[in-house]
């Protein structure tokens, strides 16, 4: 990637998206082109083919997707598969027509299934079933990653797939039914906090466990990987790390400073149990996150007190 290629940031205003052009302008890259799903719907595929064919981008990132925590992906099940699908199928087959030089996709570490050997290597894919809570955008993104080594294999496209763990950072969902974990308990433990709720209710039992990795972080490893990954095989993303939901929920209470009670709904979903990745290959290809939990989520924290709490 040159510092003038013309780069195509696929859903620049999401939380990696954002990450991705901020990384990009740093490093001095000068071409990015971005649209908003008002200006382009890249459901639509006639509308994606025109926009590739005047454009012509040499790079994409693809980290535009129907993206949501349990509860969204399990109620919005159709639109999670169908509007996912759409959206990599018309870009990949784009990219493929349009002689895109190099295409990044964006899956997620639900790809694998529920109850694989921990941590999850690439080479599990398709070993078991998935996850139920999240099975339809799984499968979207399973489609994805064999798009991208279909394309490889039958035309030679330099299509690579990357697997991020879950995510936090900036640019957020803070909604707290569509929500994933982090931002939902930085917003109810500040909410409590303002208005001396003694308690604050954490959905399942507190048992399953995540890795979270820092959105800023995973946009640097995109970069490298661009830069420096040319292979058909996909890679994951993430720290290494696990922690009980339990755990994350009172390092987020310290980080805010609330003093009350945790309460779990157990009528909420637990979902998997565990999605810890392995990350050698990551870091054999020479790429290490920086960020701690704890300084992230702190990151976080602000983020979200300048964008919604009024001083
Ligand atoms: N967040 C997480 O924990 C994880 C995310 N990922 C993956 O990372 C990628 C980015 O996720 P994230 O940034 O969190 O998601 P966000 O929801 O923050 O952003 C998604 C972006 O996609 C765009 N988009 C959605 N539908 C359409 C459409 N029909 N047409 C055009 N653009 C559309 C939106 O554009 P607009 O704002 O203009 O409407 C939005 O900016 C996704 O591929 C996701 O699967 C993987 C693992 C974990
Ligand atoms: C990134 C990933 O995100 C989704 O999977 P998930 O990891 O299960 O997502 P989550 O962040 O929403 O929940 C993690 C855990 O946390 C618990 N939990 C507690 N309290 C709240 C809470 O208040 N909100 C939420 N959302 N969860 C809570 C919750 O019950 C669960 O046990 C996928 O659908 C899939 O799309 C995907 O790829």
């Amino acid at each position: 990637m040159h510092k003038d290629s013309k780069i195509y940031v696929a859903g620049h205003r999401g939380m990696v998206g954002s990450a991705i052009v901020r990384k990009l302008q740093s490093e001095g890259f000068s071409n990015i082109i971005t649209r908003t799903s008002k200006e382009l719907d890249l459901r639509s595929q006639f509308a994606v083919d025109n926009f590739f064919q005047e454009e012509r981008p040499a790079y994409v990132f693809l980290a535009a997707a129907k993206v949501g925590g349990i509860q969204a992906n399990n109620t919005y099940r159709a639109e999670f598969l169908y509007d996912n699908l759409m959206i990599e199928a018309n870009i990949i087959h784009s990219a493929y027509k349009y002689e895109v030089e190099k295409l990044m996709f964006l899956g997620s570490s639900c790809i694998y299934p529920k109850l694989a050997p921990q941590p999850l290597k690439e080479e599990y894919l398709l070993t078991g079933p998935l996850e139920p809570t999240n099975e339809p955008y799984a499968i979207a993104k399973i489609a994805g990653v064999k798009l991208c080594e279909a394309y490889r294999d039958q035309y030679g496209c330099n299509f690579i797939s990357v697997m991020p763990t879950n995510l936090y950072g900036y640019n957020d969902n803070y909604d707290l039914s569509n929500s994933h974990v982090l931002p939902a308990l930085i917003r109810k433990f500040h909410e409590a906090k303002e208005a001396g709720a003694p308690a604050v209710t954490v959905w399942g039992t507190g048992s399953p466990r995540r890795e979270f990795l820092f959105a800023d972080d995973l946009a640097q490893a995109c970069l490298y990987l661009m830069a420096h990954y040319n292979e058909r095989e996909l890679v994951n993303i993430g720290t290494g790390e696990d922690i009980t939901i339990k755990e994350l929920a009172l390092l987020v209470k310290e980080v805010v400073g609330f003093e009350g009670d945790l309460e779990f709904d157990t009528s909420k979903p637990d979902g998997t149990p565990r999605k810890l990745m392995d990350v050698s290959k990551l870091h054999r290809a020479g790429f290490k996150h920086s960020t701690s939990l704890s300084e992230g989520i702190a990151l976080a924290y602000a983020d979200f007190k300048n964008k919604f709490v009024e001083v």
